[in-house]
C-alpha cells in the first residue's frame, strides 16, 4: 500500500502550519473585544493602586497600646475614622479602629483588617459620634495583612498585563479597561473563503420551501462551514462561494480565492471520482500539494496544500475536504480551525483539547485515526452516537461533537473530544 505523507492528523497540521505568518498589523484599534492583540497591554498603574480592605470590617494596627499585641474581646474600641472606597482614607489613630468598606484603602499604619461579623458593634453618641466595637472571638485568629489587598500585588506599573497573541474576551476587556487603554495594535481579520463543489448541489442560499429532483441535493456543506468559521470573532464573515465539475471554472473560482483570502476551504471533488478535480486543480494554480489522502476516517482524501505568495513570503493554506457531510465538518473543525487561529496571530493556536471518557467503547477497531461523533453524558464522559457513516448529518445533528482515535485503540479513554 502506497506510504501516506503523514502519519497522524498533528504532523499534517503542523507541517500546512508551518509556514504561515500572521496576517497584518492594524492600528489603533479602538473596538478590541474579539480581536487578537498585535502588542502587550502594559500597567500604567500598580493594581491595585494602593492597599485596599477586600472585606467590610475594622482597620487596625495590633501594636496599638491598648492591643499590647493582642486582641481583647472585652475592650469597646471607639471608632475614630471612615475608609469609604471612592474617597481618600482618613488618618489612623493608635486608640481607635477604622471603620473601612470593601475596596476602600487602608489608612497608613493599619495592619489588618477584621470582618464586620467578628464584632460587636455600639452605636455612636455625642462623646463617640462613629460608635465603639467589641472583638468577638473568631477576631483573635486574625493574621498580620488579613483581608488586605496590598498594593500592586497583581502587577505593578510598567509590567506586562496582556500579551501579545490573545484574543480579547471579557477577562480581557477587564484588564484592558482597568488600565486606562483606549486603542491598541491588534491583527486585521482574517479572510476566509468557502468553496463548494459539485453539480449536485442547489444554490447555497436556495429558498428552503424550493423542490428538488432526487438527483440533487441541497448545499448543506456550505451553511455547516460558515457556522464553524463565523463564531470566531477575529475572522471576517467567510465569502461563500461554489463552483460546478468543470475544471475551468473550478480553477478560475480558486485562483481568485486565493487571491483575495488568507485560507481557502473546498468541499467535494476531492476522491477519486472522475468529476472529482481539486487536487489537479489546486496543483495547477501553483499550490504546493503538502498531503493528499491521510490515514483518517472520516475524511480519507482530504487535501492539503500551501500556495506560495510569489515575491512574498506569505503562505496561504488550502484544504480540500471531502463533500461528504461528516467527513467536511469534522475535517473544517480539526484542520482548518487550527490554521485559521495560527494565521490570526494567535500564540497558543495548536489544537490542545480536553479529554473525556467513553462510558463504552464497542468492538470495533481501525487501523486508522478515527474521529467518531459523541454526545457528552456527563462531566468528562461521553456516548458514542451511533451513525450511518460520513453522508449521515442526521445522526452528527444528535452529536456534541468528536473525539479522535489513534489506530487499534480499543479502550474507553481519556480521547481528545473535538466541540463543535
Ligand atoms: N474509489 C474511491 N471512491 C471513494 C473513495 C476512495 O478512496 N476511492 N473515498 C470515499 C471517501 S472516504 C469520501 S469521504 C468521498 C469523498 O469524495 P469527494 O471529496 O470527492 O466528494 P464528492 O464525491 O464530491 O462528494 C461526496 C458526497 O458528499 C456530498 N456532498 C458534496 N458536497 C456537498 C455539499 N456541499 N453539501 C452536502 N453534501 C455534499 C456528495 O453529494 C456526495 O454524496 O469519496 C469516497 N469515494
Ligand atoms: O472519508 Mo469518507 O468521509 O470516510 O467517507
Amino acid at each position: 500500500m502506497k506510504r501516506l505523507a503523514y502519519d497522524s492528523p498533528n504532523d499534517a497540521i503542523a507541517a500546512l502550519a508551518a509556514p504561515l505568518a500572521p496576517v497584518d498589523v492594524q492600528h489603533d484599534c479602538r473596538d478590541l473585544l474579539g480581536r487578537v492583540l498585535a502588542c502587550s497591554i502594559v500597567a500604567d498603574r500598580d493594581h491595585p493602586a494602593a492597599d485596599v480592605s477586600a472585606m467590610d470590617g475594622y482597620a487596625l494596627a495590633m501594636r496599638r497600646p491598648a492591643n499590647s499585641g493582642e486582641i481583647h474581646c472585652n475592650e469597646e474600641i471607639p471608632v475614630t475614622g471612615e475608609s469609604i472606597p471612592g474617597s481618600p482614607p482618613p488618618d489612623f489613630s493608635d486608640f481607635g479602629v477604622i471603620r473601612i468598606f470593601t475596596g476602600g484603602m487602608v489608612p497608613a499604619g493599619c495592619d489588618r483588617v477584621i470582618q464586620r461579623e467578628y464584632t460587636i458593634e455600639s452605636p455612636g453618641n455625642d462623646s463617640m459620634p462613629l460608635g465603639t466595637v467589641r472583638w468577638r472571638a473568631e477576631a483573635k485568629l486574625t493574621q498580620p495583612a488579613a483581608n488586605i489587598r496590598g498594593r500592586g500585588e497583581n502587577i505593578e506599573a510598567g509590567e506586562e498585563a496582556l500579551p501579545s497573541g490573545v484574543v480579547v474576551r471579557s477577562p480581557q476587556v477587564a484588564a484592558i479597561a482597568s488600565f486606562g487603554v483606549e486603542s491598541a495594535s491588534v491583527r486585521r481579520r482574517v479572510r476566509v473563503a468557502i468553496i463548494t463543489t459539485g453539480d449536485e448541489l442547489g444554490r447555497i442560499d436556495s429558498a428552503t420551501n424550493e423542490t428538488l429532483p432526487p438527483w440533487k441535493i441541497r448545499n448543506s456543506n456550505a451553511h455547516a462551514l460558515r457556522a464553524i468559521v463565523t463564531p470566531r470573532p477575529y475572522v471576517n464573515p467567510p465569502t461563500m462561494l461554489h463552483a460546478p465539475d468543470e475544471p475551468e471554472q473550478l480553477k478560475q473560482v480558486v485562483s481568485d480565492a486565493v487571491a483575495d483570502h488568507d485560507i481557502v476551504l473546498l468541499t467535494g471533488g476531492v476522491s477519486m471520482g472522475d468529476h472529482d478535480y481539486v487536487p489537479k486543480v489546486v496543483s495547477e494554480i501553483g499550490a504546493q500539494t503538502v498531503f493528499h489522502k491521510l490515514p483518517l476516517r472520516p475524511g480519507k482524501p482530504i487535501l492539503g496544500a500551501l500556495y506560495h505568495v510569489p515575491d512574498s513570503a506569505t503562505a496561504k493554506p488550502i484544504i480540500g475536504l471531502p463533500g461528504n457531510p461528516v467527513s467536511a465538518t469534522m475535517g473544517a473543525v480539526r484542520f482548518a480551525l487550527p490554521l485559521i487561529d495560527k494565521l490570526a496571530g494567535i500564540t497558543r493556536w495548536e489544537p490542545n483539547p480536553p479529554s473525556i471518557m467513553l462510558d463504552e467503547i464497542g468492538t470495533k477497531t481501525l487501523h486508522l485515526h478515527w474521529m467518531r461523533a459523541v454526545r457528552m453524558t456527563g462531566p468528562g464522559t461521553a456516548e458514542l452516537v451511533v451513525g450511518k457513516g460520513s453522508g449521515d448529518l442526521v445522526s452528527l445533528g444528535a452529536s456534541d461533537g468528536f473525539i479522535e482515535m489513534p489506530p487499534t485503540a480499543h479502550h474507553p479513554g481519556p480521547w481528545p473530544f473535538f466541540a463543535w
